[in-house]
């Protein structure tokens, strides 16, 4: 247990981690960082010549030697600007190379979520995500900035202040040996502890994100259910938690300081007092003794900095390594499809003996086979859960089958370009997405170049045209969070006029299962017919006007075909069909909206 312990506070694969990850970032910015180093070097040597400075004028002023004065006084002045110089231009460059790395890093993490298999993302919470963006990439400057360059600013400081300490008098430098260690070793032990403790706080606060996340989105449902007291408690457990483990770390660094300081203060006192007892032997001058003592704060203070850095270092470390368990996954492409246009109509689309499962236990199809008529209307129905809508995800390319193949005109769907695959559908979802921005905007997203004739003829034929005109902005009217609330018979509408401007040759649609009211449920009934024209469409049935002009209905129940065939035909044999039929035709006559999912349930 305690061993296990130990070994999970020391281990240190985060860091190579770390650097496996940013390593590539700092290489292409090698120029700001040779810049950085030029600067660092300058640094240092400003060091060591300011103690000498402060020695020989304090010799020359003892002996009351005023000409050797009257030529250290624009040295010292030169010292102190070229100081501020250096530490104008470290300040200001540092700044630059580590937001320019965050950039790059913020684009490179957005690519990759959005080049990663769709069942990476569907297993990881969207809070998480978010929370790289906005917490996890920010608290990285430590291993790509003002800490790493102090990892080695410090150690050089350390070595030419030794060198120069051991010019002074060697017994007095003896002292930052005794000292070093025990800062070294202090430094990277509290480091390891702010390392696990901030590991936790960065879990935390991904937690609370996607809580919050969660809330925000279900709020109506949050507040008929009455659950404002139960998430408000979570909320506050969650806050609680993160708060703890903020004093911690609190804790930890004031520890920390304390050590820092007392080292500091007690090296000081007692190289002043072994100084002094060296100047009243007459083995060093006064000027050595200031020298010394100079370079004795420049040697402990950044020693005991160096754990604090080790400290800011290892609290990013664990920042990078949340984001690296994002870019560690395999994406499948490394090239972010686009919009092409597709030419023909596929010939064929055959699935031959697929066999899929989400996570590799429930297997949701077996020998899967299905050959969809080109041009045609094809309904799937079938009771909820029966894999309809896992059936249009695999057509689309967004899971893999474990086995068995897709093959469109013969060739499998793995050997054509998620480009071309995904231009080939035009998808109307079950729940009408729209992004926030104007009406325009969103039809916009349909494929590229295209015209405000093409636009309005669109919205015309999706029967949302003479909405859209009677909207205070009409095209350029903002919609979503910030704009005009539509209903969910309009919000289909236009998603019907996006599907219509993608123009691909092969439409998947899910039906919504929400009732509309009549004349929209009629409207969106006008626009799907025209939307159909001339293309493969295939359709997760919940309106019985569907099925029965479909030219094929596949029925399906637990991963299987059960029936095939057009609606008469189904009716008129002993099976599930004509069950959800009749059950629905109970309904039906009170409602002219069916959904056969729920009600076969
Ligand atoms: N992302 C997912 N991860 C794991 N399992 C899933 C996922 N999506 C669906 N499933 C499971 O796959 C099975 C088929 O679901 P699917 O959504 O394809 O059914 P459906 O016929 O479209 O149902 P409905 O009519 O209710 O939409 C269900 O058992 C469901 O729990």
């Amino acid at each position: 247990m305690m061993h296990s312990r130990i070994k999970h506070l020391f281990n240190f694969k985060d860091i190579e981690r770390t650097f496996s990850l940013l390593g590539p970032y700092i290489v292409k910015n090698r120029k700001l960082y040779s810049v950085l180093l030029l600067l660092l070097l300058f640094s240092v040597s400003m060091t060591v010549a300011f103690a000498w400075f402060i020695g020989k004028i304090t010799d020359a002023a003892v002996q009351g030697d005023f000409n050797q004065m009257r030529w250290l006084v624009p040295i010292g002045f030169s010292i102190i600007i070229v100081n501020l110089i250096v530490s104008y231009f470290d300040t200001y460059i540092e700044s630059m190379v580590t937001n320019k790395i965050k950039l790059e890093l913020k684009n490179t993490l957005l690519k990759h979520i959005m080049l990663l298999p769709m069942k990476n993302i569907s297993n990881t919470r969207t809070g998480d995500l978010l929370t790289h963006f906005t917490n996890d990439i920010n608290c990285i400057n430590g291993v790509i900035g003002s800490n790493l360059l102090g990892l080695i600013h410090i150690p050089l400081t350390l070595i030419a202040a030794f060198i120069y300490m051991v010019n002074i008098n060697w017994q007095l430098s003896i002292l930052t040996l005794l000292v070093t260690p025990i800062g070294i070793l202090g430094g990277a032990f509290f480091g390891i502890l702010i390392r696990n403790n901030s590991r936790a706080l960065f879990d935390q606060v991904g937690n609370i994100n996607s809580n919050l996340n969660e809330v925000f989105h279900g709020i109506s449902l949050l507040r008929s259910f009455l659950l404002e007291k139960i998430l408000l408690k979570k909320f506050h457990r969650q806050t609680k938690d993160q708060y703890d483990l903020e004093i911690k770390n609190a804790k930890l660094h004031g520890f920390f300081n304390f050590g820092a300081q007392g080292i500091n203060s007690f090296t000081y006192i007692l190289s002043l007092c072994l100084g002094a007892y060296f100047v009243l032997n007459e083995t060093i001058s006064v000027g050595s003794l200031l020298s010394f003592v100079t370079l004795m704060q420049y040697t402990t203070g950044p020693l005991t900095g160096i754990a604090s850095q080790w400290g800011s270092f290892q609290s990013s470390a664990s920042a990078v390594e949340r984001i690296s368990k994002v870019l560690d996954q395999n994406i499948e492409t490394n090239e972010l499809p686009s919009y092409y246009k597709a030419q023909t109509l596929p010939k064929t689309i055959d699935i031959y003996n697929i066999h899929f499962s989400y996570d590799d236990q429930k297997a949701i199809f077996s020998n899967f086979n299905l050959n969809i008529p080109i041009g045609k209307l094809v309904a799937f129905v079938g009771p909820s859960g029966a894999g309809k809508t896992t059936l249009f995800n695999l057509i689309q390319g967004f899971y893999k089958p474990q086995s068995g193949q897709i093959l469109m005109d013969d060739v499998s769907i793995n050997e054509i370009s998620p480009s071309v695959l995904r231009s080939s559908f035009a998808y109307v979802a079950q729940e009408t997405f729209l992004f926030s921005g104007t009406i325009k905007e969103n039809l916009l997203l349909a494929r590229p170049n295209l015209t405000d004739l093409e636009i309005t003829n669109a919205a015309i034929n999706a029967n949302i045209h003479n909405f859209i005109m009677s909207l205070p902005n009409q095209y350029d009217t903002e919609i979503g969070e910030r704009g005009v609330r539509l209903s969910g018979g309009q919000k289909q509408r236009i998603a019907i006029a996006r599907a219509i401007l993608k123009d691909a040759p092969i439409l998947l649609l899910d039906e919504a299962t929400s009732a509309l009211d009549s004349e929209s449920e009629f409207q969106v009934k006008e626009a799907l017919n025209r939307l159909m024209k001339n293309k493969t469409t295939l359709v997760i049935a919940h309106r019985l006007s569907t099925i029965q002009h479909a030219d094929l209905i596949i029925v399906m129940d637990e991963g299987r075909i059960v029936q095939q065939g057009a609606h008469e035909e189904l009716m008129s044999q002993d099976g599930l069909y004509r069950k959800l039929t009749q059950t629905q035709f109970l309904t039906n006559q009170t409602n002219s909206e069916s959904h056969l999912s729920v009600i076969s349930n």
